[in-house]
């Protein structure tokens, strides 16, 4: 009933010639392979998109922004819109990424105002959420997951449905640590009941994707999670073999 999801955040990664190898390299990899309720997802910064669009021919991979603005239009330097993706082929956008959240001073607020605005545009949000090592180990990580999400939710109202949640634990991002399978898949539980307090049948749609340490050795076991619906992919999305290996194995589990 959900859709599967591989996102592949390329952060502040990429070139001209890495990303044309890139693409090359995974048309290669998943030439023909064919799910429709498979979506494997590209975010690279957003100056490459309009290049990255303009190679992906047919092959069966989508794009996203890391981020976009609150704003539709104006004097606000250096931001994108919504509809700036949307222009350059998106379907999806991160909002609220934890690097964000930390180094930008992104409020659950401000996240929901984006979601919102992404929405409005026509993009699907893929909303971040996550808690630090010393909120798991202070027993505060519930509350915080849930006002993160409480936030959004209570800013789009009707359009709940509408949304990708991705929890990662800011603790397993670029560590190398990764949640044991049975976290992962306590919390994602814990989110959909989050959702449910808003609308069951939402919960039973909204698709919650992991991330954190994501590699090609802990994606299987992490997607036979019941509550795991995607994975986002952050390091290892940037070798096509890993990435690659990731997204075989989602599409083989199914
Ligand atoms: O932040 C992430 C994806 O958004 C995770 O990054 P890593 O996979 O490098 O830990």
């Amino acid at each position: 009933m959900r859709n599967r999801l591989i996102v592949a955040n390329w952060k502040l990664n990429g070139n001209w010639a890495f990303n044309e190898m890139m693409i090359s390299e995974l048309s290669a990899g998943l030439g023909g392979v064919q799910s429709h309720d498979h979506e494997i997802i590209l975010c690279p910064p957003a100056i490459y998109l309009q290049q990255l669009n303009g190679l992906m021919g047919d092959i069966p991979l989508l794009l996203g922004g890391q981020d976009l603005s609150e704003h539709f239009f104006g004097a606000y330097t250096g931001e994108v819109s919504g509809q700036m993706l949307k222009e350059l082929g998106c379907r999806y956008t991160l909002v609220g990424h934890s690097e964000r959240r930390a180094r930008h001073q992104e409020s659950n607020e401000l996240v929901a105002l984006k979601a919102k605005a992404a929405l409005a545009c026509g993009l699907i949000p893929i909303i971040c959420v996550g808690e630090t090592l010393e909120e798991r180990e202070s027993g505060k990580m519930n509350a915080v997951i849930q006002r993160q999400i409480q936030s959004v939710m209570e800013c789009l109202e009707d359009d709940i449905s509408q949304v990708v949640i991705a929890y990662e634990p800011i603790w397993a991002i670029g560590t190398g640590l990764t949640a044991k399978v049975e976290q992962a898949q306590e919390v994602h539980e814990f989110i959909r009941g989050v959702l449910r307090e808003y609308s069951e049948l939402s919960a039973q749609k909204i698709s919650v994707i992991y991330g954190g340490s994501v590699k090609a050795a802990n994606a299987p076991i992490l997607l036979e999670m019941p509550d795991i619906d995607g994975l986002l992919v952050g390091g290892a999305s940037l070798l096509s073999s890993e990435f690659l290996a990731i997204c075989l194995s989602s599409l083989n589990s199914k």
